[in-house]
C-alpha cells in the first residue's frame, strides 16, 4: 500500500502512548502512518463517567473515522460501548497487556496493610463494589481523572490510595509506583481491560487485512471477545459493577491432546451490595457463547440473591 495511513487516537498521555505502540508496528511492517488527535467529550468534561455516558472517549474517533478523517482508530477495548458499530470493522485485537487492576498506595503499602478508614479513590462502580466486598473497612472515595492526577492526590495526600488498570500505569512507564497488582480472585478486572480495539472502515478492505496480520492477537482476541459477551449479555455498560476475566488454559481432549480452552470469571454485585462470582470453560472458538452462558448464570444468581433478601424482609 502506498497511501499514508492516518491513526486517530485521544489526546491523552496514555491514548498517545498506546497509539505510538501501533503505530511502530505498523513501520515496522512496512506502512506510512501519521497519527492524528481527536478531542473527544470526555477528556473535555470532569463529570463522573457514570452521569456522561458510556462512548464519551470513543463515539468522537469513531465518527472521524467512518468520517474519512482518519484510516484507523486505536481504543482502549474497554471504553467501547458494547454494541457493535456497522460503519467499522474491529479489524485487530493486539496482544493483551496485564489485566489486572493496581494499587497505588501512601508509603509503599498494600491492601491488607492499609489501615481501616483508609481513604482508596476510585471512580469505578466495580472497584468500589470489590474493594467494600474485601472488608477491610476501607472508605472509597469518589475519583476521576487521568492517570497522572489520580496518582498525584496519593503523592498530596489527599487519599491513602487508588487503584488503577495496570495496563495504563505500564504504558505510561510508570509501574516503580505500583505498591500492589491486585489479584483477580480479589478483585475482577474490567472486561477487555488491558486490550486494545483497532478499527477501521467496513469497506476499508486493504487496511483491514493489514491491520489484521500485523497486530491480531487471537488468544486475546477470544478472551475479550468471551468478558464482552458477559458484558453486553448482563446490559451493564461500562461503569456498572460488573468484572470478568477470561485465561487461555491448557486442557486435554477425550484422546488426551493437549487443548487450549477459555477459562472464564465473573463477578457482579446484586441489589444488596453482595457480589456475585461465576466460572466456566469453553472452546476458544465458542467464545461469546461462554460468556453468555456465565451472564445466564450470574443472572439466575441475583435472581436467587433478590428472592432470598425479599424473605429476610
Ligand atoms: N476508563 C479509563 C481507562 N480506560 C483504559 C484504561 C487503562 C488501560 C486499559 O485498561 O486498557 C483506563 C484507566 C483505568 O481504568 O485506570
Amino acid at each position: 500500500m502506498n497511501r499514508t495511513l492516518r491513526i486517530g487516537t485521544r489526546g491523552s498521555a496514555l491514548a498517545l502512548a498506546q497509539t505510538g505502540h501501533v503505530a511502530d508496528a505498523l513501520r515496522a511492517a512496512g506502512a506510512d502512518v501519521e497519527i492524528v488527535t481527536i478531542s473527544t467529550p470526555g477528556d473535555r468534561s470532569s463529570a463522573p463517567i457514570a452521569e456522561i455516558g458510556i462512548g464519551v472517549f470513543t463515539s468522537a474517533l469513531r465518527d472521524a473515522l467512518a468520517n474519512g478523517e482518519i484510516d484507523v482508530a486505536v481504543h482502549s477495548y474497554k471504553d467501547l460501548p458494547t454494541a457493535r458499530d456497522p460503519r467499522l470493522s474491529l479489524a485487530a485485537v493486539p496482544p493483551r497487556e496485564d489485566p489486572r487492576d493496581a494499587l497505588v498506595a501512601r508509603d509503599g503499602l498494600t491492601l491488607g496493610e492499609l489501615p481501616a478508614g483508609s481513604r482508596v479513590g476510585t471512580g469505578s462502580p466495580r472497584r468500589a463494589a470489590q474493594l467494600e466486598a474485601l472488608g477491610l473497612g476501607l472508605e472509597v472515595v469518589p475519583l476521576r481523572g487521568n492517570v497522572d492526577t489520580r496518582i498525584r492526590k496519593v503523592r498530596d495526600g489527599e487519599l491513602d490510595a487508588v487503584v488503577l488498570a495496570r495496563a495504563g500505569i505500564a504504558r505510561l512507564g510508570r509501574t516503580a509506583e505500583i505498591t500492589e497488582t491486585l489479584e483477580p480472585i480479589q478483585m475482577l478486572p474490567a472486561p477487555a481491560q488491558g486490550a486494545l480495539a483497532v478499527e477501521c472502515r467496513v469497506d476499508d478492505v486493504d487496511t483491514e487485512h493489514l491491520l489484521q496480520s500485523t497486530l491480531d492477537d487471537s488468544a486475546s482476541r477470544a478472551a475479550v471477545a468471551a468478558e464482552r459477551a458477559l458484558l453486553a449479555a448482563l446490559e451493564a455498560g461500562c461503569s456498572a459493577p460488573v468484572g470478568a476475566l477470561a485465561d487461555v488454559v491448557e486442557d486435554l481432549d477425550d484422546q488426551g491432546a493437549v487443548v487450549h480452552r477459555l477459562s472464564l470469571r465473573g463477578v457482579m454485585a446484586a441489589e444488596d451490595g453482595d457480589l456475585l462470582r461465576a466460572s466456566a470453560t469453553g472452546d476458544l472458538t465458542a467464545a461469546e457463547e461462554l460468556g453468555r452462558a456465565l451472564a445466564a448464570e450470574l443472572l439466575d444468581l441475583s435472581g436467587l440473591a433478590a428472592a432470598r433478601s425479599e424473605g429476610r424482609s
